[in-house]
């Protein structure tokens, strides 16, 4: 367990999001949602509720990502899937947590593989500084002070609560 609310942190991004798209997720041509999987997804799901929006997508880095040859398809259970025409929509990319950015990176990456969205905007639940790709959050639920060997890691408990856990390196 963290320090860092999930709850709380969920509650800021989803009124930043109402805030600037009031109703506009259930609009044809409004924005759509993507979840980066796991985490995001879990995000984007439940942000998709709260939003009234009909749908969202899952986006799976695994085969954009820059430590492929490390990491190989172990994710790849859980594939792309947008029910959406990607081509002149936009976007919010959802993920749980912005460190380095490289896994948006390759985010936008897979979406492209999809279509030219007219816009990716990108909303995480929590901020953490580190970034080593020029990539930054419009929508961020908290900015997290977490120690450079640490890694932040979303749960979620029952059916829609999320919490937060850290985990230092060599644990
Ligand atoms: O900005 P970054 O440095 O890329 O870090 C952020 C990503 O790291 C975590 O995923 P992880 O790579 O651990 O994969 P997982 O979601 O499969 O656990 C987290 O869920 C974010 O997607």
């Amino acid at each position: 367990m963290s320090s860092i609310d999930a709850e709380a942190s969920y509650a800021t991004l989803l009124a930043q999001i109402r805030d600037a798209y009031g109703a506009a997720f259930g609009a044809a041509d409004g924005p759509v949602l993507a979840g980066i999987h796991s985490g995001g997804a879990w995000l984007a799901e439940r942000l998709a509720r709260d939003l009234g929006a009909k749908f969202f997508g899952v986006v799976n880095v695994a085969l954009h990502r820059d430590d492929y040859a490390k990491k190989g398809l172990h994710s790849q259970a859980s594939p792309t899937s947008l029910p959406f025409d990607v081509d002149g929509r936009r976007i919010v990319l959802v993920d749980d947590v912005l460190h380095t950015g490289r896994t948006v990176r390759a985010a936008v990456n897979e979406l492209y593989d999809y279509g030219r969205p007219a816009a990716i905007e990108l909303a995480v639940l929590a901020e953490r500084s580190g970034r080593e790709m020029p990539i930054e959050a419009r929508f961020i639920g908290v900015r997290a002070e977490v120690a450079a060997d640490t890694t932040l890691v979303l749960e979620r408990a029952g059916e829609m609560q999320f919490t937060f856990r850290t985990e230092t390196r060599g644990d």
